[in-house]
């Protein structure tokens, strides 16, 4: 865990293109949507999904998964709680640079500890939001998609998020969605519609010229 600040003598550097004209040009605000769940209670299922309704829609939108950040940037990375503190530590500073950028992020990641997400809540300056997907256990582990509850019952992982790791559920997510009593398709609606009313702009906002000559 990288606790300790190392880099010092460091000055920020402005960019001339603004949050605002970024938006303004896209249509839409930059902005994090955190999926947190158990394994296999469908957040990269229900990500990859909204990814793909709001692109066909033309928004400037892109999914970061566990399991594709965790063979780069977090390879380095297990499951212990120090280094799935770390995981989160640095997707979430990838998220808010993306959101900078004007995209909407869409993050896939079990993220178990409560003062893990609210330590990227509070990176800001993008607007974070945090959506449970609140499949119960026993239904992820019926659909054990990749095996891995199966193992883990075996012993064959240790410290497997609600089996021999813990799980703190979001106390007052912005949204819950409860994937075992919704289909795939009722819960993108759902989404679809919460993100069209939480980031579009209005149409007729006019542009201002929010790009410093
Ligand atoms: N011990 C243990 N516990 C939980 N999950 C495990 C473990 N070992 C490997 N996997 C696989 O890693 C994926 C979770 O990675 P994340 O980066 O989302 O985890 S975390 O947020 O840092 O807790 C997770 O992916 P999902 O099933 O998509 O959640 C698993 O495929
Ligand atoms: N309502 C639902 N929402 C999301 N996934 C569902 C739903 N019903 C069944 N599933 C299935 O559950 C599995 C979820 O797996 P996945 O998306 O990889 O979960 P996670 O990324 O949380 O580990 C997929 O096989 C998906 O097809």
């Amino acid at each position: 865990m990288s606790s300790s600040i190392k880099s010092t003598n460091i000055v920020e550097v402005h960019h001339h293109v603004t949050c605002e004209a970024r938006a303004d040009l896209n249509r839409h605000r930059g902005g994090v949507l955190w999926l947190t769940g158990l394994s296999g209670s469908g957040k990269s299922t229900i990500a990859m999904e909204l990814e793909r309704q709001l692109f066909n829609k033309r928004w400037q939108v892109y999914v970061l998964d566990g399991d594709n950040v965790r063979h780069g940037l977090c390879s380095d990375l297990g499951f212990s709680p120090g280094d799935r503190t770390e995981n989160i530590r640095r997707v979430g500073e990838v998220a808010h640079l993306f959101a900078k950028a004007g995209l909407l992020v869409v993050t896939a990641f079990i993220s178990p500890y409560r003062a893990d997400r609210e330590r990227v809540r509070q990176m800001g300056p993008a607007q974070f939001h945090e959506i449970h997907v609140a499949t119960p256990l026993d239904v992820c582990e019926q659909r054990d998609p990749k095996g891995l509850y199966e193992k883990a019952r075996r012993g064959e992982i240790p410290d497997f998020t609600g089996i021999s790791a813990p799980y703190e559920p979001p106390e007052a997510p912005e949204l819950r969605l409860n994937a075992e009593n919704c289909t795939i398709d009722r819960t993108l609606t759902t989404l679809v519609a919460y993100v069209e009313r939480t980031f579009a702009l209005p149409s007729d906002q006019v542009s201002v010229g929010h790009v410093a000559s």
